[in-house]
């Protein structure tokens, strides 16, 4: 028996990432448009790796605090279903990003607190779903893709969301199980928690990673 949890694996590089994560039956792929990401792919690249992403797989576009200049050519270049929010975006600027593109948007949330777990109040009108990552430390070069959890139990008390969200953060093969049945997530997150090294996929931790995720527990 398998679950109905949905897998993305994020920051694909090689068309190889592209095979093994469609093998593995990941329903999200995601291209990082980050420039000082180890994960970053230009628009060539990014264009070239998502003509080949299977039908049924979403193509997710990772920016930070992109302008509209950036995402216009993105949008133009980059066959692409959703758009990933990953910076300071206001619900304001998430909202006008939406309306420009008709793109479902993904915002991404930085977790550490119960302060920030109620933000997601402020972003359900204007994102179509909502991923919460582990908040980056206040030196981090990256402001996601750093292999941290956060505290799940932040999670627990949360009322009733409208829309639908993703754990991500520190996710891997052995804690992805775990992380799925103590905060009740259906859709699950990874970058690093897949790779050898930095921005470098591992095509047999990506089955591991898909197929723990998948496992009904
Ligand atoms: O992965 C990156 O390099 C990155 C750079 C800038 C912004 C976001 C980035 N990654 C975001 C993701 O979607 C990750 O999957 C998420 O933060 C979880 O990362 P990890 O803890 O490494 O699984």
């Amino acid at each position: 028996m398998t679950s109905d949890v949905r897998i993305k694996i994020c920051g694909l590089t090689t068309a190889e990432d592209i095979d093994a994560t469609a093998r593995a039956g990941a329903h999200y792929v995601g291209f990082n448009f980050f420039p000082k990401s180890p994960r970053y792919v230009d628009l060539d690249r990014a264009r070239e790796l998502a003509v080949t992403v299977p039908v049924g797989i979403a193509k997710v576009a990772l920016v930070v605090n992109a302008e509209n200049d950036a995402l216009d050519q993105l949008v133009d270049r980059v066959p692409i279903d959703m758009l990933q929010l990953h910076g300071s975006e206001s619900p304001e600027r998430v909202a006008k990003v939406r309306d420009r593109y008709g793109l479902p948007i993904m915002k991404v949330l930085g977790i550490a607190s119960e302060e920030d777990v109620s933000k997601v109040d402020l972003y359900s009108d204007v994102a179509d779903q909502l991923l919460l990552d582990a908040k980056a430390p206040k030196d981090a070069a990256l402001p996601g893709g750093n292999g941290l959890t956060f505290d799940w139990t932040l999670l627990a008390n949360r009322k009733y969301w409208t829309k639908p969200w993703m754990l991500a953060g520190g996710l891997t093969p052995e804690n992805v199980a775990e992380a799925i049945a103590r905060t009740g997530a259906r859709q699950v997150d990874v970058a690093s928690g897949v790779e050898s090294a930095p921005g470098q996929k591992d095509a047999g931790l990506i089955e591991a990673f898909c197929r723990a995720a998948l496992e009904d527990i």
